[in-house]
């Protein structure tokens, strides 16, 4: 059967057009089904931008289309969002290159309110608990002003001790000589402290303060908020969260309290770096996976992949973390200058250079992300154009506020990792992210220890901010977990001994983490371990500390859970206990419950996770003293680096840095093999200073092993060093 067009050679002229028409319309319709099939293939997280609202999304979008010249993810106007029935969601973002381009707009297959609706509803049935969780997903801009989400202070920030900021972890014990438990009738209070902790008190040890629920603090957003937030994990049918549900769970007021003030802020950062965080996809967060996508699995940088992930991280007022002080204000900046404001938040190694852009945000942000020029510490000065001398390479992973890549400075050489982040300036959800990174630009820029990712700078470039920092190639232990399986207990050791002094350093200065886990604990290819993500972090004050649901709940301290208090140093050392099962069995403790009943049980039982066999007895006892339901009773970071669980791995695995030569090599290793102390490949790469606590240390050995330990330990570094 002729085609209607060929039937006539008169009509020849026109048979070529319309040809090329319908060719034109095919491959349209080819380009539209792929995208369809693009998303439905990455389910929920193609479809759905990660943390709706986020700028992850919008980078991954803006990313996508950026090298189509028409295609900027700059916010469009007002009514752009009236086809979809909702505000700042996600999805809005989602479409919005697609309707940018074309004047045309394609059959996107967006989903329609109703239909998010309709999957959510079930949700409602189940309990206010659901209810709360999947609105702080991605709901949240206009339905759910995050200034009123903030509950009120349920306790009073703990009152900390001061203490000088040191990486000696022996230094820091001297310092502390206080009972460490408190209350011995508690049944999680110490079995044995035979580690030179007992009759101290952490400098940190809070004091216990009534522990309350406040749900009539909360405000929990109306049906509405749900309604806008499709672009939320949600939207994913095959994952609900009604499963996690059951009678047990809605008996928890304070539980249903903590997670109703939870904001998701991304589920992007969960997913893809490996996190199962509560922040932007409540939902990917609850649900430990076993078997998830890292970005870090594929480098292969890939725009269109919205991450939705479960990485994503609770973070009740993570829309306003931002305190003033919290920020950094006048201690902030470097140069003692007075400056315009901006500079106070905005700590950087180097004084600021001339600035490409303002930020058109707010006051908190734009004193965090003053337009800086990033600089590693070996950068020339007065670069003649700032922002173009990094260079934007692969992707490294999707975080919850932006996507990271890799850096490279063609003049000096050098690598970072970029954090890039797009800004709208319409956008409450920009101001958001903004005030997130601002905290966290306030935070890392006064931190310099060698077990924390280096703040090199940042930026402002256009509608983007991005944040430099040290570049950790070896990607995250969850990575490597996923990758390589559980860990012997020789890394486990030395990574939890490293883990420790950065968190020591971290917690010296008042400074909480709030977000430990595998994720978000980088390694290099020496084996040195990086602490990351300080988007959680938070200086403590001594003020109220009111934004307290944060974290990944699988990692998450009981008290953080309740709601009781959970700004605190000591929820650092819960997730370290977490994070220590999480190396010795590739998932964190509860895992085997999905995340409301992950939660329940974390927040409202008294039980222990299992432990695994293959973990020592000295391992065992140590996560047993970090996951202490009373935070009180958790000893600090400075006394658990004395625990044998690491003191004796630091005393085998510090190296020594010395002009020995590499042929002692194969000796000592077969030597230290046939004393069970292998792994020498973990040894290499380790900081000059780490000498003196190796000596310090290595006296309580064995003189015979000591003078091995020190032996392998030159030699590997020097071998290191040379193959490096
Ligand atoms: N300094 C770094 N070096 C190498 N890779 C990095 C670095 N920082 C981040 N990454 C990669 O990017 C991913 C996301 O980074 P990061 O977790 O800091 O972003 P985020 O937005 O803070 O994430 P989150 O969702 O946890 O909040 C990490 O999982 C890791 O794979």
């Amino acid at each position: 059967m002729r085609s209607w067009w060929g039937k006539t050679s008169s009509k020849e002229d026109n048979k070529k057009t319309k040809k090329s028409i319908i060719d034109a319309i095919h491959r349209k319709l080819k380009i539209s089904s792929e995208e369809k099939l693009n998303s439905r293939s990455g389910g929920s997280r193609s479809r759905v931008p990660s943390r709706s609202p986020s700028p992850s999304a919008q980078v991954a979008r803006s990313q996508s289309f950026a090298e189509r010249s028409h295609a900027q993810p700059l916010p469009l106007p007002a009514v752009r969002y009236t086809g979809i029935g909702r505000s700042n969601s996600g999805l809005g973002a989602s479409i919005r290159p697609g309707l940018d381009r074309g004047s045309k707009p394609l059959d996107l297959p967006l989903p329609r309110p109703g239909c998010v609706s309709n999957r959510l509803d079930h949700a409602y049935t189940e309990g206010d608990f659901a209810t709360a969780s999947v609105s702080s997903v991605s709901s949240t801009d206009s339905d759910y002003p995050f200034d009123s989400r903030v509950l009120s202070p349920l306790t009073s920030d703990y009152e900390y001790g001061n203490r000088t900021a040191t990486n000696s972890p022996s230094s820091i014990k001297q310092k502390d000589q206080s009972p460490i438990v408190s209350k011995k009738n508690s049944k999680e209070a110490l079995n044995s402290v035979d580690f030179s902790l007992s009759n101290h008190i952490p400098p940190t040890s809070p004091r216990r303060a009534p522990s309350r629920t406040h749900v009539q603090n909360l405000q929990i957003p109306n049906r509405g908020a749900f309604c806008s937030a499709p672009d939320s994990s949600m939207s994913s049918p095959s994952r609900s969260p009604i499963s996690a549900f059951g009678p047990e769970q809605v008996i928890n007021c304070g539980l249903w309290a903590g997670l109703g003030s939870g904001h998701c802020s991304s589920p992007g950062s969960g997913h893809n770096s490996g996190h199962n965080s509560i922040g932007g996809d409540m939902l990917g967060q609850l649900f430990w996976q076993t078997n998830r996508c890292s970005p870090e699995c594929s480098p292969i940088p890939s725009p269109r992949m919205t991450s939705p992930g479960p990485s994503s991280r609770i973070h009740s007022g993570a829309v306003t973390p931002l305190h003033p002080r919290a920020a950094g204000t006048s201690v902030e900046s470097p140069t003692g200058r007075p400056d315009d404001g901006r500079q106070k938040s905005h700590r950087l190694p180097l004084p600021p250079i001339t600035i490409s852009n303002t930020c058109p945000f707010s006051p908190s942000y734009s004193t965090a992300t003053s337009p800086s020029l990033p600089r590693s510490p070996n950068r020339a000065e007065n670069p003649t154009s700032p922002g173009s001398r990094w260079k934007k390479g692969r992707l490294l992973g999707r975080g919850t506020f932006g996507h990271v890549y890799l850096g490279f400075n063609s003049e000096s050489g050098e690598m970072c990792a970029m954090k890039e982040v797009t800004l709208f300036a319409d956008d409450p959800r920009s101001k958001e992210s903004a005030q997130q990174l601002g905290q966290e630009i306030a935070l890392l820029s006064r931190l310099r220890h060698p077990n924390i990712v280096q703040y090199y700078g940042s930026e402002t470039v256009d509608d983007k901010l991005y944040i430099y920092l040290e570049y950790v190639s070896g990607g995250s232990i969850y990575k490597l977990l996923q990758e390589y399986g559980q860990f012997g207990e020789i890394a486990i050791r030395n990574y939890t001994q490293q883990i420790l002094s950065g968190l020591d350093y971290l917690h010296a200065k008042n400074t909480v983490h709030r977000d430990i886990k595998g994720a978000n604990i980088l390694v290099d290819p020496s084996g040195r371990v990086k602490l990351a993500d300080f988007g959680m972090a938070k200086h403590i004050t001594g003020q109220s500390c009111p934004l307290s649901f944060k974290g990944s709940p699988y990692w998450m301290a009981p008290e953080v859970i309740r709601n009781s208090n959970g700004c605190n140093l000591a929820v650092d050392i819960w997730s370290l206990g977490c994070t220590v099962l999480e190396m010795a069995t590739t998932k964190p403790p509860w895992s085997q419950y999905e995340g409301v009943a992950a939660m329940f049980k974390i927040g409202n039982s008294k039980e222990l996770p299992a432990f695994p066999d293959n973990l020592s007895d000295d391992g065992k006892d140590f996560v047993r003293q970090c996951l202490q339901r009373n935070p009180s009773h958790r000893p600090t970071a400075a006394q658990l680096l004395e625990h044998p669980f690491v003191r004796n791995a630091a005393a085998l695995e510090k190296p020594i840095l010395t002009a020995e030569p590499t042929e002692a090599l194969p000796a000592v290793m077969n030597a230290g093999r046939s004393m069970g102390i292998g792994h020498a490949r973990n040894v290499g790469g380790f900081e000059p200073e780490g000498v003196a606590i190796h000596q310090s240390r290595g006296s309580k050995t064995g003189a015979g092993l000591r003078s091995l330990s020190l032996s392998l330990s030159l030699s590997l570094h020097t071998h290191n060093t040379r193959t490096q």
